[in-house]
């Protein structure tokens, strides 16, 4: 899991905070995709809301892909909350997009993946956010089931959680994202926007994250 700028980690961080797409809840916690219950809740999608951040995040993510996967040939984004931002991203790019869905329709043409990726297309996966990994590896399952390549995937924001690190070792996947947990809180607290308290309460959360989610 890499942040490859931090100055722009920082600004990212900072944009979130600024359109609220970040969410304190310790008393009534947050149930994550994966199970997992959290104090906190990062919503990127609200970012879709505010010009400014949408394109600063899409500039970012087509710099990763011309930085990190020159060779991408495809850019997918994961169903639901990575579709726009990979749109936002191939469009800049120049390059086709397609998104993954969760699962293949039941009705239709019955497609887990929409748009086109062809054997041996080499594709980037955009995710919105990583917890554990789990959402954009299943995608990244199906595009190599497709007789793709993925290349690697890229992400606005990670939780930098260990089972995330694990997740993406075992799948043999770069990870490369725009800003990230330890980022975010401290950009937080330099701008007041959390209380010592509040970064007391995060800080025990993210020592061991099953654990809390355990407790409540
Ligand atoms: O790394 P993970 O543990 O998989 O968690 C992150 C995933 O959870 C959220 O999606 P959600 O399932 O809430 O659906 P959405 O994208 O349709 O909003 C988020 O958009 C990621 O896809
Ligand atoms: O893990 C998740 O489901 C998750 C966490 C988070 O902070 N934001 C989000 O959209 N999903």
């Amino acid at each position: 899991m890499t942040v490859s700028d931090p100055k722009l980690a920082a600004q990212v961080a900072a944009a979130l905070l600024d359109c609220e797409a970040v969410s304190l809840r310790p008393t009534d916690p947050f149930t994550w995709a994966s199970g997992l219950r959290s104090p906190i809740y990062c919503d990127n999608r609200v970012t879709l809301s505010v010009p400014a951040t949408r394109s600063l995040l899409a500039e970012g993510l087509a710099a990763l892909v011309r930085a990190q996967f020159p060779e991408a040939t495809v850019v997918a984004g994961t169903a639901t909350a990575g579709i726009a931002h990979a749109a936002l991203a191939a469009d800049r790019l120049g390059l086709p997009m397609a998104y993954v869905r969760a699962a293949a329709k039941t009705h239709g043409k019955g497609n887990q993946i929409e748009g086109r990726i062809r054997p041996g297309a080499k594709v980037v996966m955009v995710e919105d956010l990583i917890s554990t990994g789990g959402s954009v590896l299943e995608a990244a399952k199906a595009v190599q089931a497709a007789g793709a390549t993925v290349l690697g995937v890229i992400a606005l924001f990670s939780y930098e959680l260990q089972a995330g690190k694990d997740a993406f070792e075992a799948a043999g996947l770069p990870l490369f994202t725009l800003s990230n947990y330890p980022t975010l809180v401290e950009v937080a607290m330099t701008e007041g926007k959390i209380s010592e308290a509040e970064e007391a309460a995060l800080s025990t959360w993210s020592a061991d994250p099953q654990a809390w989610s355990d407790a409540h």
